[in-house]
């Protein structure tokens, strides 16, 4: 969905649940314009006095009480307003972030995984948080610094139009360059954040393979790689700055110089006795009041071209198409999943699986095999639920899965992946991410059938033992047993199972495949496997090849009829014999 509508009113609408708090900021911003101009009218009324001779000290006293009061209203409300204004940020702030992560769930896997995560760190994080002058100040500082010259001036042509014309030269001729440089900040600002995207985008690359580079000795390659972005990225804000710096200037230095038109011309007016001495004395006061507030102003514009470009981002993830799966929960029967003429392709014009027709029938274990990149995986993610298929249809338990909602097809089903990720949190709190609801001695049930009970009771603080970002304190086939321990506790009616191919020393073979089994009693299975031998006894052993089906049956069948299944087994007995040389 294409964005049309202004970013202002889009992030209006994006903080639908705050408006209060914006309105009341607002209010007491303009409140305290308004009064905060009594000062400027008191010194008016004072000057005339004593120009004219005025001998009431009652008269002054009641003035200055009125500048004074003027002074301190304008000062309290300033501080109400921008305390309800940064309070209702915040609060909008937060709901931006939440809506960007609540929708990533809903979105299909793939768009997640084309954006990278210093994009979306950048995305949700910085550019988020960059919104707050924008929204904390814009609102209740623009509105009034724009109302308070409009009120000056309204108050100015009250008294002598041609003094309020006068007392207006000099700003169009300031803003005009102001504008100048306005005119290609959202180009300008969308430059910065692209380079500073980059920048983010190589230093999160940098620490995630922190491991390839040290062993392939690429520290010096990557940190140059880095380098060079951090220099670009500076490079672009010193150019983007000196390029603004002619035109802030002259725009700075002109705009406030309201004195030149109306002290010559007004002095003029006066001698030819055309503009009384309070009217003189009241407009040049004034007129100096109008130009601050009108640049302060203007020193948001470049704000909300930059909210323009936060907006447009926050909105790309929030308008991506979701997976919609309805919400109506569905009645699901036996877990038997069918594919019926399933195509799919990760991106538009390639297709990866081509017309993939295949039963599994509930309670049954059915292996996918193929060569590398044949489409095993793409097919197994498909039944899982995180992509939609593009042709075709999947059903489980009898129906269509783009009729079961999300949050209910994900209940079903158990993927167990090789690269299956642990949160930096302890022992237990990641066993316990497969039913939040699992008491402790559940936890520790599920972790003693998956094998992983007595490693874990040897770590420092057992089961509270924290395991670091992506479970880096932990071995590989650890962090296996505790993700198979995870999906234990889920206890879903599917699991599927993407047979690791690393972390196999013969010892931890076998408690895995102890583990496993105990996971996969009485559920429909599905196995990619890579290592045959540990699928000869599977129901139904389907070869893929290409993205289509090449061949489906048991294992001494397609020995017999499928050449290239007869080559996989080769190949992989073959290298079982090597491994044991
Ligand atoms: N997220 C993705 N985006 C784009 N293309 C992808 C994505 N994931 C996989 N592919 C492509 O889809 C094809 C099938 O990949 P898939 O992972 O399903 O194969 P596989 O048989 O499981 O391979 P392997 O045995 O090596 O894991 C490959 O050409 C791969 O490059």
């Amino acid at each position: 969905m294409q964005q049309t509508q202004s970013p202002l009113l889009r992030l209006w609408q994006l903080g639908k649940d705050h408006h209060g708090g914006l309105i009341a900021a607002i209010f007491c911003a303009v409140a305290g314009v308004l009064l905060g101009l009594l000062p400027y009218l008191s010194a008016g009324r004072i000057l005339v006095a004593l120009l004219t001779g005025q001998r009431d000290w009652n008269f002054y006293l009641l003035w200055c009480m009125v500048a004074l009061g003027g002074y301190l209203a304008k000062t309290l409300l300033y501080n109400l307003a921008l305390s309800l204004s940064h309070k209702a940020t915040f609060q909008i702030l937060r709901d931006i972030r939440k809506m960007v992560l609540s929708k990533m769930p809903r979105l299909p896997l793939g768009d997640i995984l084309d954006t990278s995560s210093g994009r979306l760190k950048q995305i949700v994080v910085d550019q988020v948080e960059s919104m707050e002058t924008t929204l904390a100040h814009l609102l209740p500082e623009m509105t009034s610094n724009l109302l308070a010259p409009v009120c000056v001036l309204v108050y100015l042509f009250t008294l002598d139009w041609r003094m309020a014309l006068l007392s207006l030269v000099s700003i169009p001729v300031g803003m005009a360059f102001m504008m100048a440089i306005m005119g290609s900040y959202g180009k300008d600002y969308q430059g910065a954040v692209e380079t500073t995207q980059a920048m983010n985008e190589t230093i999160v690359e940098y620490i995630g393979g922190i491991e390839v580079i040290k062993a392939f000795n690429q520290g010096k390659n990557s940190y140059e790689k880095f380098s060079s972005r951090v220099r670009a990225n500076a490079a672009y804000y010193y150019n983007w700055m000196k390029k603004c710096q002619f035109g802030m200037a002259l725009a700075y230095a002109i705009a406030p110089t309201t004195l030149i038109t109306v002290l010559p011309v007004g002095w003029i007016f006066y001698t030819d006795g055309s503009l009384s001495a309070e009217v003189f004395l009241t407009t040049i006061i004034l007129s100096m009041s109008i130009v601050g507030p009108l640049i302060a102003a203007m020193g948001f514009v470049d704000n909300l071209a930059k909210v323009g470009t936060i907006v447009g981002s926050v909105d790309e993830i929030l308008l991506k198409p979701e997976q919609d799966h309805g919400t109506q929960p569905a009645q699901l029967g036996r877990p038997d999943i069918a594919l019926d003429h399933v195509s799919f392709g990760y991106a538009q014009d390639k297709e990866i699986l081509h017309n993939i027709s295949l039963t599994i029938p509930a309670g049954s274990l059915t292996a996918l095999v193929g060569p590398s990149g044949s489409g095993k995986s793409t097919i197994a993610k498909l039944i899982a639920g995180f992509w939609d298929v593009t042709e075709g249809r999947i059903t489980l338990g009898g129906v269509e899965e783009s009729r079961i909602p999300l949050e209910q097809l994900y209940d079903q089903v158990a993927f167990v992946s090789q690269d299956n990720y642990l949160f930096d949190d302890t022992i237990r709190e990641n066993i316990r991410m497969g039913r939040v609801n699992a008491t402790d001695q559940e936890v520790e049930q599920v972790a003693k059938a998956a094998g992983c009970d007595g490693f874990i009771r040897q770590l420092e603080h057992g089961y509270d033992t924290r395991v670091g970002g992506g479970g880096a304190h932990l071995s590989g086939g650890e962090r296996q047993r505790i993700a198979i321990a995870r999906a234990m506790l889920k206890n879903a009616p599917v699991v599927i199972l993407d047979e690791a191919t690393a972390y196999i020393d013969p010892e931890n073979e076998a408690v895995v495949q102890r583990a496993v089994a105990k996971l996969v009693e009485g559920k429909t299975v599905i196995v990619i496997a890579h290592r045959l031998s540990t699928i000869t006894g599977a129901d139904q052993i389907v070869v893929v090849k290409d993205g289509s089906i090449e061949a489906q049956g048991r294992h001494e069948d397609l020995l017999r009829h499928c050449p290239l299944y007869a080559d996989l087994w080769q190949a992989h007995m073959g290298a079982k014999e090597g491994e044991t040389v």
